[in-house]
């Protein structure tokens, strides 16, 4: 038997890859790289799995970048390779890793995910012979775009390949492969493998080798990582959450929970109760250009919690996460593979902890049999300090909380609701009332049972989140946090009636959760109609609405005492609320610089051939300010090479308005709660907020026709006068009682949060940032021809 290479010298690669491994301090194949490569260097197909965090990167990388060479392909010789993720995140990833290693190859390669101008990409990708991206753009592009060819394609790689190939994708990915040629090399990879025979033959895998690496150990999760778990009960939740990350100040944490509309709860919350540290959010629901951003920042901060669903679970390579913490179980064995594996990373060490309501305990044994080494602990009662009282002031003084933290319980009911093994999700068996104490709700929000068999919605089927959570879901998902923002600020003058209601609308969508994945029959996956059969007592939970013979579930009151207690207001303050601190927390990241940011990604396709693009500024999007992100750059990279790459933008600052740097460098101030009515600059903080609201809504109105302005001006003053009053009467109000949180605590009593403060600190010199040459191998000046792209949304994919 041949000998396995242990360094990557030992391979017989060429010279532009040795290269670049080397320059990118590769030295000592992993595992899997050791057993696959190889392989994949003879020709052979593969199925690869190995633990995360083990080196499944470079294992199809390298391969990729042989392939091509051996084949001499040039950049005139169109797509030779096709690398799909499930993840936006993820195909930045691997881009980043294949400018790297790739740097002293010829050919070209793009990223191509949604959330970006089509059209621009269009003109682009033809061009390109290595295409990093997820299935539903990459499909679109096969079905829209005249002049993209991919009839020479010669190797197809499917990076977390289970996932691609589980029921939410199934469609996408038969399209895909439909269209391919059948003569081609394939690899797939995952730290988790696939069972479903049926989804590896649609991929007509010639002979594959099958490399698991890490088949004869004892443990399918990384050996430095120690695994932990507490049973706890829903109303406790929060109290340990809070517990546990002021406890770890000093820690990088990534925090998973169920949905989109918890973690956005908790993330407006926590940055409230202002736990000492850095606090992000990370969702499918997010506009792109801010989610790269939260990824880059995470990335990039040393010290810091990240809220996130299982968009960040599989594949991140996040530099240094010290602890997992999963405030919610995990819908089966793999995800919570998937979710521990963003820490203990190669040979790195990590920590995770899964919190089980009683429940969920089966969960653990689960586990176990699984070959995950998880043992159980508990929570150090002295350290554990009831927030509910603080969660309860802060819910009962602002409606946009109040109503945020309805939606995440909602949200989260309906998770549990659609998952499909019964033995652990048991929607009867939980605490809601517990739950909605622990979220500062005074009542559990409206829930109804909808029998099986009646009209559904699509958020009924188990099956339509699967796969599309996160990036597939594109435009709805950000229209929907677009609207999401927009509302919000639109919205301040209106009444909460109406805003609820409209809240309620959108819950439609948020199905981030649901996937029933492989663990599930993929026939129970497929549809909501299949799932009802799976199970009888499944119904499905629509928030507040009336679903033919549906019966509401009982609102309990809860323990009114508590709120008493902390003294907290149902009279909300309306300005100086999470959104505004929000705002001005991503003053350095705000709308125009994320476009900026989202221009230095696609600069990944403006770069080949770049005599034929048009005009830099045509590619600017109409109005806006292609504001080089100088001080994003710092979320980017600290690495020379980055600056000197973005760098070339400056040619654009010098049209920036002024102001836009100073404004984007100025210390963020955040949004203090208030101990006692509005301090005077307070007051004025609320007065130029109400001002600039009535202000925009004013010149939205200078379009509309004579009579509706009048009448629109008429209510536009009604509604100052509203807010006017209302600034009297929260001037007049008292103080928080003991035990609650005074909003607007003196600095000097606040827990110090850098949560808006906090200037994130200058990257590591492991950034996953670290522009290279965009063209494998191109110059500087080449690599730096291409510019900035609109940010519109993407159309409609067809078939999804
Ligand atoms: N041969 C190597 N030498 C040194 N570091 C390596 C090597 N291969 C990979 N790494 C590093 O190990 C880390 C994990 O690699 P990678 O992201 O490829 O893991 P993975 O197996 O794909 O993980 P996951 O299953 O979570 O996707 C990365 O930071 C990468 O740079």
């Amino acid at each position: 038997m041949k000998k396995a290479p242990v360094l990557f010298q030992d391979l017989s690669i060429c010279e532009p890859t040795r290269k670049g491994l080397s320059q990118s301090k590769f030295v000592k194949l992993t595992d899997i790289q050791q057993r696959a490569i190889p392989l994949a260097l003879e020709g052979r197909d593969i199925l690869g799995a190995a633990r995360t965090g083990s080196g499944k990167t470079l294992a199809f990388l390298v391969p990729v970048l042989e392939k091509l060479y051996t084949e001499n392909w040039t950049p005139h010789d169109g797509l030779g390779a096709v690398i799909i993720s499930p993840t936006r995140e993820l195909a930045l990833q691997i881009f980043e890793v294949l400018r790297k290693v790739g740097k002293y190859h010829r050919f070209s390669a793009g990223l191509v995910i949604g959330g970006k101008d089509h059209k621009e990409e269009a003109l682009r990708i033809g061009k390109m012979n290595i295409l990093v991206c997820t299935p539903g753009r990459l499909l679109q592009h096969m079905e829209q775009t005249p002049y993209f060819d991919w009839s020479s394609l010669k190797c197809l790689v499917l990076d977390e390949a289970d996932r691609i190939l589980d029921m939410g994708f199934a469609p996408t990915l038969n399209a895909i492969v439909d269209l391919l040629p059948p003569d081609r090399q394939t690899l797939l990879f995952s730290a988790t493998q696939t069972k479903s025979v049926k989804s590896l033959a649609r991929l007509s895998l010639k002979n594959p080798a099958y490399v698991w690496a890490h088949e004869e150990a004892t443990t399918v999760t990384p050996e430095g990582l120690v695994q932990r778990f507490v049973v706890v009960d829903a109303k406790d939740k929060v109290d340990m959450l809070h517990s546990f990350i002021t406890t770890h100040r000093n820690s990088k944490s990534l925090v998973f929970l169920s949905s989109c509309k918890q973690v956005r709860f908790i993330f407006e919350a926590f940055r409230y109760l202002r736990p000492g540290v850095t606090v992000l959010h990370l969702h499918g629901k997010m506009k792109q250009m801010k989610r790269l951003a939260m990824f880059a920042r995470f990335c990039e901060t040393p010290h810091v919690v990240m809220f996130a669903t299982d968009i960040a679970a599989r594949g991140l390579d996040f530099p240094s996460v010290d602890w997992v913490l999963q405030v919610d179980c995990p819908e089966d064995v793999n995800t919570y593979i998937h979710r521990v594996g963003r820490t203990a990373r190669y040979t790195s060490g990590g920590k995770a902890l899964l919190m089980l309501l009683p429940s969920e305990a089966r969960f653990a044994d689960m586990l176990k049999e699984r070959k995950v080494p998880i043992t159980e602990t508990a929570f150090n009662q002295a350290r554990l300090r009831s927030i509910a009282p603080a969660m309860q002031n802060l819910v009962a003084r602002n409606s946009e909380l109040k109503s945020l933290a309805e939606k995440a319980i909602i949200s989260y009911v309906r998770s549990v609701h659609l998952q499909p093994d019964k033995q652990i999700f048991q929607t009867e068996a939980l605490d809601l009332e517990g739950l909605a104490y622990s979220y500062g709700l005074m009542t559990t929000p409206m829930l109804r049972i909808k029998s099986k068999g009646q009209p559904d919605g699509s958020d009924a089927a188990p099956g339509k989140a699967s796969g599309k959570e996160e990036d597939e879901e594109d435009d709805e998902d950000e229209e929907d946090d677009e609207e999401d923002d927009d509302d919000e600020e639109d919205e301040k003058g209106e009444d909460d009636e109406e805003k609820v209601e409209k809240d309620e609308d959108e819950e439609g969508d948020d199905a981030e959760k649901a996937d029933p994945k492989q663990g599930a029959e993929p026939k129970a996956a497929a549809t909501g109609a299949a799932s009802a059969a799976d199970d009888e007592d499944k119904d499905v939970l629509r928030p507040g609405k009336s679903w033919g013979s549906s019966a509401p579930m009982p609102r309990p009151k809860v323990a009114p005492p508590q709120l008493e207690a902390v003294g907290g207001s149902a009279k909300r303050p309306r300005t100086v609320g999470p959104r505004v601190a929000e705002e001005e927390q991503d003053a350095e990241g705000a709308p125009n610089e994320m476009m900026s940011f989202s221009a230095c990604l696609l600069d990944d396709l403006f770069t080949v051939r770049p005599a034929t693009l048009p005009d830099k500024k045509m590619l600017l999007p109409q109005g806006s300010r292609a504001l080089p992100p100088r001080h994003l750059l710092k979320h980017i990279s600290s690495d020379g090479t980055a600056l000197h790459h973005l760098g070339t933008k400056t040619v654009f600052a010098e049209e920036e308005p002024a102001d836009e740097p100073e404004k984007a460098k100025a210390p963020v101030q955040p949004a203090r709660p208030k101990a006692k009515g509005p301090t005077p600059a307070a007051a004025a903080a609320r007065e130029a907020s109400a001002g600039s609201y009535f202000e925009k809504v004013a010149a939205k109105l200078s379009s509309a026709d004579g009579e509706a302005r009048e009448r629109a001006k008429d209510r536009l003053r009604q509604k100052r006068a509203k807010a006017r009053a209302r600034e009297r009467e929260e001037s007049q109000q008292p103080q928080p009682a003991e035990g609650g949180v005074r909003l607007g605590a003196p600095e000097s009593e606040a827990p110090e949060s850098e949560s808006e403060e906090e200037e994130p600190r200058m990257s590591r010199p492991n950034s996953k940032f670290n522009a290279a040459a965009v063209k494998l191998g191109a110059s500087d000046d080449e690599e730096n021809e291409g510019e900035g792209e609109p940010d519109e949304k993407e159309t409609r994919r067809r078939g999804q």
